[in-house]
């Protein structure tokens, strides 16, 4: 293997087959190649003489790795490659070193809406008869199912995914592009078709810092990921997402606009809700079409158009791709009704854990509320501490009561977050224990009314510390729903 010309080899050739790749020194095994990367904590050459012990052949590295590596007088026979940027080459690294990848991959970014996005458009693509899956922060799903631990999996492990697809027969694969992934160059060794951008708003700043390195790191998508015969597809409603457009088109890129606004080339038009959804109206490329979809919420309309395009984009008949929005099925955890009380009233579960989604979501919720809408929502540990009294006000400004409890302390003091989201919040209740916080806003349900449980949408633990504790909030819902019904309290 011979990464390009962006990378420098010191010491001898290698000698002997490669038997794999690993960016941790733990993972490393006789044969393999080291990539020693910069990390946020440490600088991954301080594991290369570990790496090495192990029985790694090569290391991979950048200028400051290698400096590392100098002073600490590092006596080696192993080859070592300094590259300028070491994630590109190790990202290009485990494209050639896995080789097989599904035909069709398109891959999504935004803020919100990435795993809702690369769900439909899986659904529609098993719906016109393709081995489909899409892949994120829900695992992969669709054709295959395997767990994943991030929502874009590092290199080496999403190319070893990819193969395995690939292998398995997948020929479609949707995947999610983190605002990370795509700064840490995860997905640059991905042949995409098409890519997707769905809007951006606050997250992340722990990591980005600003606002404008956020947006830099998800426009690199279109900037760099994309091939030039792949198809950008855009949501022009949102400033970023149609930027994004604007930089695909001076590459060459064919670029499909989504929206409501009505220049989009797949324009929403008009939306009736009803009780189990909404029956939307859209044009595209100016003939008018419609479709009764059975999802809840303004944006997940938005969001299966943005499926919709994809499709298209990545090579599929546009007639028929529209012919698959009324089957398409909600996503876990995504506006998942979770239980219904014996007087009627809804108890929701949704993965809104920045200050936009929450906002979103109880927006999405009041066309279909007569009474009062109650949310039950907390902020992440060890994640952007700016966000959190954006989320409370988002919260209280949204429903007309809101219980502040805990979502995933991390490593950080529950009660500090719990504070920080309180301070936007005046008015709101505050519950720590989040079992607790579920079954008050469940007994306050009224006929009328509807609660939103924010924040952990599909997820099954409560990361507290370094421990994981059993918790699932639609499970919560409906033990809470049942005891109060049935008369169990
Ligand atoms: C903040 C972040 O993205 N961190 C990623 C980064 O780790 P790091 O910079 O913290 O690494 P470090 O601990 O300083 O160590 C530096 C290097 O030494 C290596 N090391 C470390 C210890 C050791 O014994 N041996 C060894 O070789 C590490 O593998 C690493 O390559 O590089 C590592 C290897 O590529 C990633 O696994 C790690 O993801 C961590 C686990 C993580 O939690 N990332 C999250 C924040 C993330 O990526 N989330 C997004 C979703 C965001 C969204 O909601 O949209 C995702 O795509 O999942
Ligand atoms: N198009 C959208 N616009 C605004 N908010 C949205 C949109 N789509 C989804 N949301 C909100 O964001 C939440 C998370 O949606 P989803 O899981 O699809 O996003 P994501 O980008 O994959 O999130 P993550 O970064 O955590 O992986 C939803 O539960 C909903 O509240
Ligand atoms: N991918 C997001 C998920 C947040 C989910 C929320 N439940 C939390 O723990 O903050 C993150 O890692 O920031
Ligand atoms: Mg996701």
């Amino acid at each position: 293997m011979r990464l390009r010309d962006d990378a420098a080899f010191f010491g001898p050739d290698l000698v002997g087959p490669l038997t794999g790749i690993a960016v941790d020194s733990r993972d490393v095994k006789p044969g393999f190649l080291f990539a020693a990367l910069p990390g946020s904590k440490i600088h991954g050459a301080e594991f290369a003489t570990y790496a090495l012990r192990m029985g790694a052949v090569a290391v991979l590295t950048d200028a400051e790795g290698m400096r590392y590596l100098m002073d600490e007088g590092l006596d080696t026979a192993a080859p070592v490659i300094v590259a300028k940027d070491a994630r590109l080459s190790l990202a290009r690294a485990a494209s050639v070193w896995y080789g097989a990848q599904p035909e069709t991959i398109v891959a999504v970014t935004g803020t919100n809406g990435k795993t809702s996005v690369a769900t439909f458009l899986r659904q529609i693509w098993q719906g016109l008869g393709r081995r489909a899956v899409n892949f994120g922060t829900t695992g992969v799903e669709g054709s295959i199912t395997r767990p994943l631990s991030h929502t874009t999996p590092e290199p080496v492990t999403l190319h070893a995914l990819l193969a395995d697809l690939a292998g398995n027969g997948v020929t479609h694969a949707a995947m999610e592009a983190s605002s990370h992934g795509l700064d840490q160059r995860r997905l640059d060794g991905v042949r995409l078709a098409a890519g997707g951008f769905t809007h951006l708003s606050r997250d992340h700043l722990d990591y980005h810092e600003t606002m404008e390195a956020y947006a830099e790191a998800k426009l690199g998508l279109f900037s760099r990921v994309l091939p030039e015969d792949a198809t950008a597809v855009v949501n022009i409603d949102d400033p970023i997402a149609a930027k994004a457009g604007v930089v695909a088109q001076d590459r060459g890129l064919g670029v499909i606009s989504t929206g409501r606004n009505p220049a989009a080339m797949l324009a929403l038009t008009g939306t009736e809700f009803h009780d189990k959804g909404q029956v939307i109206h859209f044009t595209y490329r100016g003939v008018t079409h419609s479709a009764d979809l059975a999802l809840i919420g303004g944006f997940q309309a938005e969001n299966a158009l943005l499926a919709a395009g994809l499709a298209i984009g990545a090579g599929e008949d546009a007639e028929e791709v529209f012919a698959q929005l009324e089957g398409l099925g909600g996503v876990r955890g995504r506006m998942e009704l979770a239980a219904t009380r014996q007087n009627g009233a809804p108890v929701y579960v949704d993965y809104s854990h920045t200050p936009d989604s929450v906002a979103t979501a109880l927006k999405a919720l009041r066309p279909h509320v007569a009474g009062r809408l109650i949310v039950v929502v907390g902020a992440g540990g060890d994640r952007d501490p700016g966000k959190r009294p954006m989320m409370g006000k988002a919260a209280v400004e949204g429903a007309d009561i809101a219980i502040i409890t805990d979502d995933n302390p991390r490593t950080e003091d529950p009660a500090l977050i719990r504070a920080a989201v309180m301070a936007g919040a005046p008015g709101a209740t505050e519950v720590g224990d989040r079992a607790e916080a579920i079954l008050r806003g469940v007994d306050m349900l009224g006929p009328e009314d509807a609660l939103l449980i924010a924040g952990k949408g599909h997820e099954t633990g409560q990361i507290v510390g370094s421990e994981i504790l059993p918790f699932d909030d639609a499970e919560q819902a409906r033990a809470a729903v049942t005891a109060l019904d049935r008369g169990g309290l």
